[in-house]
Parts: structure tokens; sequence; C-alpha cells
């Protein structure tokens, strides 16, 4: 595992902004290098704030919308469109207003969809398109150029859960039942799925959070703390506002924050 780096910034709309930029720039460098880039998106609070400022920036003419694949870190198996659905906010804030590719927005599937009401189906639809477009061979995820994570106060990642079987899994995406963060079905990328990705974001805004990004940087295992057990084969990002960085470990902390 990569050494992790910690950037904190002044609140949560520099944040917001900063991670929108880097963002895009990730987008640029690996349409640069590879000809296309491949993200995984987040929900939360965060997130949509950070879709909300790349879709308002100029810097999204930089990009090249239709090579560019969108997947989920985990999803709330909630009926297609429901506002609670990570799909449909990502979607309202940002897709929805760029000319992206439809078949490379990869949402995972909802109740209503071919699996029905049966989110281990689902889970395993999503790890099969996964699968696809790894190509042939053994692998069982696609280049991942970056994948976004926001983290619960409770230190989820995804749909990852302290405690929950989730934080044991060796497939790649699993279904969640008894989440304790509504809804209580989801389907999520597990550390295995997260963790073969070039980069790996961990963005944390608000005070509700510094606990859990403590925690996670102080030595706390993966199975109560998820955010501990998340790290990209290049590089992983802490990304936080002040407020989520106040119980920051001594050797996170440079003097200026
Ligand atoms: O339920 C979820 O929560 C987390 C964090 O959300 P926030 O609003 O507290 O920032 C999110 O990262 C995850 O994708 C989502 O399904």
């Amino acid at each position: 595992m990569t050494a992790a780096s910690v950037v904190v910034h002044p609140n949560a709309d520099v944040l917001a902004q900063s991670v929108a930029a880097r963002l895009a720039t990730s987008i640029i460098d690996a349409q640069a290098a590879r000809g296309e880039a491949s993200i995984v998106l987040t929900g939360g609070r965060i997130a949509k704030a950070v879709y909300t400022a790349l879709g308002a920036s100029p810097i999204r003419d930089a990009i090249d919308w239709g090579r560019v694949d969108f997947w989920w870190g985990d999803e709330r198996f909630l009926p297609s469109g429901d506002p609670e659905r990570n799909e449909t906010q990502a979607r309202d804030s940002l897709l929805d207003t760029l000319p992206v590719d439809p078949a490379r927005v990869h949402a995972m599937p909802a109740p209503d969809g071919p699996d029905g009401d049966d989110p281990e189906a689902a889970a395993a639809r999503y790890a099969a398109e996964l699968a696809t477009a790894a190509g042939p061979g053994s692998r069982t995820m696609p280049h991942l150029d970056v994948v976004m994570l926001g983290i619960g106060e409770d230190a989820h990642v995804a749909s990852v859960f302290p405690g929950h079987p989730a934080v044991y899994e060796s497939r790649d995406v699993v279904a969640v039942r008894g989440a304790p963060k509504p809804p209580s079905t989801r389907i999520t990328l597990t550390f295995g799925g997260i963790n073969t990705a070039d980069e790996v974001w961990l963005i944390a805004a608000g005070g509700g959070k510094a606990d859990a990004v403590a925690l996670a940087l102080s030595g706390s295992g993966p199975t109560q703390t998820p955010a501990a057990g998340v790290a990209g084969v290049a590089h992983t990002r802490w990304l936080l506002d002040r407020s989520a960085a106040v119980a920051l470990p001594a050797r996170f902390r440079s003097p200026r924050r």
C-alpha cells in the first residue's frame, strides 16, 4: 500500500472546488495517457457539492466527456430516479449537464431493473459488467483512475459499514442488507474492488467526520473503521476541510492548519 497524503482546505466550499479541479485534471491526464478515463463516483453531501462545482467550472470544457467511464462505489437499492439514489444525485448535479456517452454511465442496478428486488443478483450483475469492462483475462475489475469516497460519521466508506459482512468479503461487489444508515439495502464495491484503483480519494467535510478521519489515520483496523481499509495503488488522498481535520494525528498536521 502507498503512503497517504492529507490536504486540508479552509471550508467545505473550497474543498468542493478543489476536488472538482483535481478530478478534472485527473480525467484530462488519464485521457492524455490512455485515451480515456474511468472514474468511480460516490454519494453524500460533499460529493454533490463537488459535482455541482465541476459542472459550473469552465474546466469542464477541457474534457472529452464521451471518453469517460463513470462507475459507482455504492448505491442505495432504491427505484430508478429516487432522489436518494447516488445515481440520481450525480445525474442531477453533473452528468445530465454533460455530453457523456450513456453507454459509459454504469449505474448500479435498481429494484425496478432486470433482477427486480434481488440485491444479490443486482450486485452480481454489476460485478459482471465490471469484469466485461476489464476485458479478457483473469482481471475482474477494469482500470480505474480514481475512486472517490465520502466517509460516514461511523467511518463507513461506500456502503462498507463497521462490522458488517462486507468488510470480510473477497468478492469485488456485494449486496448489503441491514445497513445502519437508511436505506438498509444497498450495493457496494468492497475493499478488494476499491483498492484496484490508481488513486483513492477520501473526501470529508464537517466536524461530524472528524473522529472517523482521525481513527482511520491512527492505525485503527478496517473491520471497525472501514475508511482505514481503502488505498489506491499509486496514491491515497485524504481531502478534508478544516472541521473534518480537527482531530488529525500530529504527523498529518502542518504548521499552517
Ligand atoms: O450513504 C452514504 O453515505 C456516505 C457519506 O454521506 P455524507 O452525506 O455523510 O457525506 C456516502 O459516501 C455513500 O456513498 C453513501 O451511500
